[in-house]
């Protein structure tokens, strides 16, 4: 029998800490502004940490949840700035100022694209022309950009350091604002280069001038989440599927969440990665901004999890699950992007049965120096370890981190192998001491820093609700509430309510059910990623590779697991039998959008 939902809200809270002391006198839990001073290193920029309302989510979960998902509460609040709050509204500032000429370049790249657009869809834009006119009230599509001039002019202000983050792929490759050739695309999504969907996609732009919602039939609403709503969608009469994140743009704008989509388009487009999303495209009609990524038929691992026998996996799925999850964290580290809102419900199944990873609005970007490690002997001590084979990267800068060419033979010459003898090595089954007999790329964003109260109660860091800042290790940490949650069916910190899960979290020891049994190795893995201080945790020094490292991956082909049996493959989808939605609750917030074929009413309500 379904049990009521109850939402696993995440909390998004800039430069502010949740007054846990305070509450421990037997106050309610506070915001206070934290004491902790910011930044050492004026590099981080997000965006979305200029989000003030709390965030919410109303819809979204199966219809045979059984129990409750949790979506990321938004506690900013922007009015209130603390002395950390200035300090980093100083150096975003200085960052801003560093930046402008990229950002400026960017921006007028995209409004001479348009121009182009304009001039090459003119003369075969006929039927695109009354389409748009169908979902954007009239206007043309090349409106959409006035609309999208605001965000950047925002966004131009306080997030200047991560646009260049992204500038390897920044958005002119997906975006229907700005130029689009199929060449471009593959280029800079190497590994989509075979995909029929960009081929399509491609297709349809050449034939159209222009990609719009109206080239798209609306099948079914997905899911809904603070920022927008998801839909199925078909690229009219091509067969290919995608799942389309419609954003209500006045929604956004009152609600001061503009910024916050922003990011997470950023991010989108600047991923190319087997486990993380793709974005086909991007358009804006006047109301709306849409994302056109990868459809995921098999639902999230959440709502997979409370399928599973006990509602827990076995250690061998969790195995396969959890190390595509590292995989994908290991390259947002890599590009510089420190994920913040792992969770069940954000991993979402493929039709293959490999996971991708999705939700980039709560992320912070910063500026990354991947560093190339050679290590022949795995010790325990860092400082050791750094200090016998160490190579900076040619090219440092986070424009060069392009997701194809993490490890370039052209940037790095072999001659960094060490010729260790092989009596210097420790033993390959010591625990935690696998000799890695190659280099590690080591790009661990670790002089991120934020002061926001950002993620989903159950999952929150120590340092985060303590208002310690934090950087990258809080993925570490979630890493391994998400490891725990998966294996034995719930977290270990939650409790009766969100106030009392926090206090479990900076104040209760980690303690494993007696049932389901797991193995030492996965015990010991939660136990090296759940340390309270993140200094201490597992992965802070050097990341994922210390991770994939342990014994619970032994086993793990790291480099062919795409390849691997996923423990379970969704059903094929039926797209001929998907129902039409039905009528929106709210009728009053409800748009219509022609189905072009059928001239049948697809309504759906947004917010
Ligand atoms: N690519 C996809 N394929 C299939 N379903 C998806 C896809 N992306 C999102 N969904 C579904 O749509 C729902 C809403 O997704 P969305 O990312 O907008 O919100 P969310 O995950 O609830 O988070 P948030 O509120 O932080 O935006 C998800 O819960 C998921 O079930």
């Amino acid at each position: 029998m379904a049990s009521k939902t109850v939402s696993r809200t995440p909390v998004a809270l800039p430069q502010k800490a949740v007054g846990v002391h305070q509450a421990a006198k037997g106050h309610d839990l506070k915001i206070l502004p934290s004491q902790v001073s910011v930044t050492n290193k004026p590099k981080l920029v997000n965006p979305a940490e200029q989000s003030p309302e709390p965030r919410v989510t109303t819809a979204g979960a199966p219809s045979e949840a059984v129990e409750s998902k949790r979506s990321p509460t938004n506690l900013n609040d922007s009015s209130n700035s603390g002395s950390s709050d200035s300090k980093v509204s100083s150096t975003r500032s200085e960052q801003a100022s560093k930046t402008d000429l990229d950002v400026n370049d960017i921006r007028s790249s995209r409004e001479n694209s348009v121009d182009q657009e304009k001039k090459t869809s003119e003369p075969c834009s006929v039927k695109d022309s009354s389409g748009s006119a169908k979902v954007s009230d009239g206007a043309t599509s090349l409106a959409k950009t006035s609309g999208s001039a605001k965000v950047s002019d925002r966004a131009d202000n306080v997030e200047s350091g991560k646009s260049s983050i992204c500038r390897g792929s920044t958005g002119s490759d997906v975006s229907d604002e700005s130029t689009c050739s199929s060449f471009s695309s593959s280029i800079n999504k190497p590994h989509k280069a075979n995909d029929m969907r960009w081929e399509a996609i491609q297709a349809v732009r050449a034939r159209d001038g222009v990609l719009g919602l109206s080239q798209f039939r609306l099948l079914k609403r997905l899911g809904c989440g603070d920022i927008g709503s998801v839909y199925l969608s078909e690229l009219s009469g091509t067969k290919c599927y995608f799942a389309m994140k419609v954003m209500d743009k006045a929604s956004l704008a009152s609600r001061k969440k503009l910024l916050r989509a922003q990011t997470e388009r950023e991010i989108l487009q600047s991923l190319d990665h087997p486990f993380l999303p793709t974005l086909y495209s991007h358009f804006e009609t006047d109301k709306f901004s849409c994302l056109v990524m990868e459809f995921c038929p098999g639902g999230d691992l959440h709502t997979l999890r409370q399928r599973q026998p006990g509602k827990y996996f076995s250690e061998q799925a969790v195995k396969f699950y959890v190390a595509e999850v590292l995989l994908s964290l290991e390259y947002l580290h890599m590009l510089g992007i420190v994920y913040r809102d792992l969770k069940p419900e954000n991993v979402l199944v493929r039709d293959d049965g490999h996971i991708m990873l999705s939700d980039f609005d709560l992320s912070l970007r910063c500026a990354v120096s991947p560093t190339l490690v050679k290590t022949s002997s795995i010790d325990s001590d860092p400082q050791r370890k750094n200090s016998t084979y160490c190579a900076q990267p040619a090219c440092i800068e986070p424009a060069c981190i392009q997701p194809s060419c993490v490890v370039p033979t052209t940037c790095f010459s072999p001659r960094i192998f060490s010729s260790r003898s092989k009596k210097d090595r420790k033993p390959k089954n010591e625990i935690g001491n696998q000799v890695s007999p190659l280099p590690e790329l080591i790009a661990e964003p670790s002089n991120a820093r934020s002061m926001s109260f950002v993620g989903t109660h159950e999952y929150l860091a120590p340092e985060i609700i303590k208002g310690e800042g934090h950087g990258s290790a809080v993925d570490w940490w979630t890493f391994g509430i998400f490891l725990y949650e998966l294996l034995f069916g719930k977290t270990p910190f939650k409790g009766s309510g969100n106030r009392a899960t926090l206090f479990n979290v900076v104040g209760q020891p980690l303690r494993f059910p007696e049932s389901p049994v797991v193995s030492f190795a996965a015990r010991d893995l939660i136990r090296g990623l759940l340390v309270k201080e993140p200094q201490h945790r597992l992965a802070y020094k050097r990341g994922a590779t210390e991770i994939k490292q342990h014994p619970f991956f032994e086993g793990v082909n790291w480099a062919l697991i795409r390849c691997a049996t996923p423990p379970e493959i969704p059903r094929p989808v039926d797209y001929d039998r998907l129902p039409i939605p039905a009528a929106p609750a709210n009728e009053k917030a409800a748009v219509a959008v022609t189905d072009q074929k059928s001239d049948k009413y697809l309504e759906f309500d947004f917010f």
